[in-house]
């Protein structure tokens, strides 16, 4: 299915921060093949929170990697704004990546030698550009980190740890941030305080969010929801609640928020990424 955060003809081209058309990853090959995307069409609107939700090994991660160039696609083609990722030369992919995307995953990934502020700023200093200071400070004051700037990761709580992993990723002013359960590492006061901060940045700000997502709770913060089944965009929500998304969750994957099954959920594909009858 085709679907969009905002559907071609209902944004103009530079209100889409991102783009996908016919997606498609095909982990391996032969009998053990893995069909992650199938022809995913996606539009990502600019200035707005996306939240991507779906079953266990249902193509969120790998969407989101396509999307921001971390991975190749196998078919398909992807753009942020107006340029075309999919065809580019690694060193201008890392160019793009570096200087129009801003990346939080679950795991900080903080430099545990540098303090906050160094952190905050290390992409930037990496890419030789100096920070616009009014923009970082504006960020800092936001994250609430102005007292924090100087502790090293190790004297920060988790909390301010993921704040200052935020903050980086927010300071360059990316055109959009990409979150992989940003709140996954998170109890549940600090995750609420992050999803502010993301809707703020949002709000105030003016970024791009998409976030990957389990939990309701957290996707209730974005201002639309795709869900993912089985390498396929198959339905949206807009201005979710935490009980709705539940519902929707609920009808796709037949259990709750959260289900364990296996990673690799789909049979063995031919080579062509076709299930195998009776595999
Ligand atoms: N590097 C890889 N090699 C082989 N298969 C992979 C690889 N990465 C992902 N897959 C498979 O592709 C499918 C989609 O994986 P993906 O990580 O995108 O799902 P997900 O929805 O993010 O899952 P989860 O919620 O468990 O993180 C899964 O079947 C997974 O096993």
């Amino acid at each position: 299915m085709s679907t969009s955060a905002a559907a071609p003809g209902r944004a103009s081209a530079d209100g889409i921060a991102a783009r996908a058309r016919g997606l498609t990853k095909k982990y391996g090959s032969g009998g053990t093949a893995v069909l992650a995307l199938d022809s995913v069409d996606v539009d990502i609107a600019r200035g707005r929170f996306t939240a991507v939700m779906g079953p266990s090994g249902s193509g969120k991660s790998t969407l989101m990697h396509c999307l921001a160039g971390l991975d190749t696609v196998s078919a398909g083609r992807v753009w942020i704004g107006d340029t075309e990722i999919t065809g580019l030369r690694d060193r201008e992919l890392t160019r793009l990546r570096r200087d129009r995307i801003g990346f939080m995953f679950q795991s900080f990934n903080l430099v545990p030698t540098l303090n906050a502020l160094e952190n905050i700023t290390l992409p930037m200093d990496i890419a030789g550009r100096r920070p616009d200071q009014e923009w970082l400070d504006e960020v800092i004051d936001t994250l609430g980190l102005r007292d924090r700037l100087k502790h090293r990761p190790s004297q920060l709580s988790g909390g301010q740890q993921q704040r200052v992993a935020c903050a980086r990723a927010l300071a360059s002013r990316p055109e959009l941030i990409f979150a992989d359960e940003p709140t996954g590492n998170l109890d549940s006061r600090a995750g609420l305080e992050l999803l502010g901060f993301l809707r703020d940045a949002v709000d105030s700000l003016g970024q791009t969010v998409v976030m990957v997502t389990h939990d309701p709770g957290a996707a209730a913060h974005s201002d639309l929801v795709l869900y993912l089944a089985d390498g396929r965009v198959v339905d949206e929500m807009e201005h979710p609640t935490a009980a709705a998304v539940l519902d929707r969750m609920r009808l796709f994957a037949g259990s709750g928020p959260r289900p364990s099954g296996p990673r690799a959920a789909r049979g063995p594909l031919d080579e062509d990424g076709v299930a195998v009858e009776g595999a």
